[in-house]
């Protein structure tokens, strides 16, 4: 099956990123979600049908959220409206737990970060702070157009181990790094995930929808995705 899109914040680095690797892909942009009061500016729509719209439409196989926190529940409102799957890519000063309410009626995906890589790299670390008693400091750089402080990975990661340390750094147009650094007397353990192009959170996004949209309705993690990659042949 052709999967059809819907993305929301389609005029933003990441709703761009989208459009790009998906019309690169056999994808189809149901639609192109942008804020009220203004026009699409992005890259050229090569599909005909694509729909720009300042609301979601019914029609579309799954919804990739990346706008605005402050748009991410009426957003999942509408999802739950036209029986839509969604992935929530947004971050900011919402959490998985504000959506429980439309759990058992849409797959819902909570994707702060949604670089299988870095899920990966997380899930271990979740599970070495089980096992050890260290000193965690968790560090992000991010672009310094980033609206929020500290990142959504690192609110996720420190919501699941506590660390003692938060820190951020913003400067230039493009930058994303996370790191982890866990330190007792016999060790120091240290993960870190740089991306050099968001294409990356893009296309990693493109194939969890692909998982996503085969889902029962639940609140899920990119920890639900990853415990299914035995299953997936190709991450490319
Ligand atoms: N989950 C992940 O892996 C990643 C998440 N993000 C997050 O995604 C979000 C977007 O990031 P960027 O694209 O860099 O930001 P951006 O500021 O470039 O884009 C956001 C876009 O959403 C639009 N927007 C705001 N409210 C809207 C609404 N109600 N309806 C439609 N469009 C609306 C804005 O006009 C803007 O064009 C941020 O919260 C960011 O932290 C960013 C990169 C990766
Ligand atoms: O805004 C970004 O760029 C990113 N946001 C996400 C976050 O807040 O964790 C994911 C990644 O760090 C890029």
């Amino acid at each position: 099956m052709i999967m059809k899109i819907c993305i929301v914040g389609a005029n933003g680095r990441m709703g761009q990123a989208i459009i790009q690797i998906a019309q690169m892909q056999n994808i189809i942009i149901h639609s192109a979600v942008i804020r009220e009061n203004t026009q699409y500016h992005g890259v050229a729509l090569t599909q005909n049908n694509t729909k720009i719209s300042n609301h979601i439409e019914k029609g579309a196989d799954v919804i990739l959220d990346f706008s605005n926190h402050q748009s991410t529940l009426n957003n999942i409102k509408s999802a739950v409206q036209y029986n839509i799957p969604i992935l929530i890519g947004t971050t900011g000063s919402h959490t998985a737990s504000d959506y429980k309410a439309y759990q058992n009626i849409i797959p819902i995906l909570w994707a702060p970060n949604t670089s299988i890589s870095w899920s990966i790299i997380q899930s271990s670390i979740e599970k070495i702070n089980k096992i050890r008693n260290l000193a965690v400091s968790i560090g992000e750089v991010h672009h310094k157009n980033k609206a929020d402080n500290p990142s959504g990975t690192t609110k996720q990661l420190h919501d699941k181990i506590q660390a003692d340390q938060i820190w951020s750094l913003r400067a230039g147009d493009n930058m994303s790094m996370h790191q982890f650094l866990g330190l007792n007397n016999q060790e120091m353990i240290r993960f870190e995930h740089q991306v050099f192009n968001r294409k990356i959170y893009a296309n990693d996004a493109l194939k969890v929808c692909e998982w996503l949209v085969n889902q029962n309705p639940g609140l899920f993690t990119m920890q639900a995705f990853i415990n299914n990659l035995s299953e997936i042949t190709s991450l490319n």
